[in-house]
């Protein structure tokens, strides 16, 4: 097309669009700009594989999900709440959402490839962290939840399985499938998001007795993970789910000894059946009562993403 005159309103809805298969830099990614790799993990709807885009070079996790499987399975819902959140979420902590395309049979998302997995491995592997490690990830957690809600979504399925870890240690919050977008974002106007039930061990009073979770509910997940990250497990392990359940609701737990009393009294004030008691909640105000907990204590908040994470001994 000609190139548009100058136009005096300086208002570039004149200029003539310029049809995206004309221009390299903003075609629609494909299949074929990818060589796939190796399989990094396998969901219940999706698959995620590593990929090289051929063109940048530049490594990826792409997760594919079968668009006959997820119809069968009337998950279609959750794909585009997946998608939706993600593309609104822009935080080092969050892992970063870059193309979607789809073919005849898939959908794909290309998303940051965290080459360190999942946070659950290293506990597995060291068993348990020390007071200084479980700090710098409770404070990234922190700040990650604190975007979260700020855009006005809970996650309602944290874990330390989605929990990824990139090259530097850092964390990438992921598995954004059963989040839930609230219309309000103001402080305070906490909606209910209702209907889905997250992962036994970590799922919040509210959400098995009300079947509705609130930003809260992510306050009550994070006090289960720094519990596991110092006693190596979760709080609440029952021998089935429905046992899990009821010690939840019964807030049914003990600290193992030696469990240090700083995190002790953080997690006693996490693990509250009543939402709106819960250290956090209450918005703005909320975070930062969570923030200057003494378990916090020498955090950098303003610095925690360029701080370089602490060895796990
Ligand atoms: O929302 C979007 O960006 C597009 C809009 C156009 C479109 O067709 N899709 C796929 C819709 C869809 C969702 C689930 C299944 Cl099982 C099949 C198709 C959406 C899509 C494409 C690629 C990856 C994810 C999604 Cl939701």
């Amino acid at each position: 097309p000609s190139s548009p005159s100058p136009n005096p309103q300086g208002d570039n809805n004149q200029t003539p669009r310029i049809p995206a298969s004309h221009s390299p830099s903003i075609r629609k990614k494909g299949v074929n700009d990818f060589d796939f790799g190796k399989t990094l993990g396998e969901g219940s709807y999706s698959t995620v594989v590593s990929a090289i885009d051929r063109t940048s070079r530049r490594e990826y996790a792409i997760k594919i999900l079968e668009k006959k499987h997820i119809i069968k399975e009337k998950k279609v819902k959750y794909v585009n709440i997946e998608k939706n959140t993600l593309n609104k979420m822009n935080h080092p902590g969050i892992v970063r959402l870059y193309y979607t395309f789809q073919d005849q049979n898939s959908l794909y998302f290309v998303l940051d490839h965290a080459k360190n997995g999942e946070l659950l491995t290293f506990i597995k592997k060291l068993g348990s962290f020390d007071l200084i490690c479980t700090r710098f990830y409770a404070a990234q957690i922190v700040s990650a939840i604190e975007y979260m809600h700020s855009q006005g979504v809970i996650h309602r399925d944290l874990k330390p399985e989605n929990i990824l870890l990139d090259e530097n240690m850092h964390i990438k919050v992921t598995d954004f499938g059963t989040a839930k977008m609230l219309e309000s974002t103001e402080d305070g106007e906490d909606d209910r998001a209702n209907s889905f039930v997250g992962t036994a061990e970590y799922v919040s009073p509210e959400l098995l007795k009300e079947k509705s979770a609130c930003k809260s509910s992510d306050f009550w997940a994070l006090g289960c993970i720094i519990y596991q990250l110092i006693a190596g497990r979760p709080p609440f392990k029952g021998s089935n789910e429905y046992m899990t359940f009821q010690r939840i609701v019964n807030l049914e737990y003990t600290f193992p000894e030696g469990f240090p009393p700083v995190a002790k009294d953080l997690v006693q004030k996490l693990l509250v059946l009543n939402p709106s008691e819960r250290l956090g909640s209450g918005g703005k105000v909320g975070i930062a009562k969570l923030k200057k907990h003494p378990f916090f204590e020498g955090t950098d908040w303003d610095n925690i993403w360029n701080t370089p994470a602490p060895r796990l001994l």
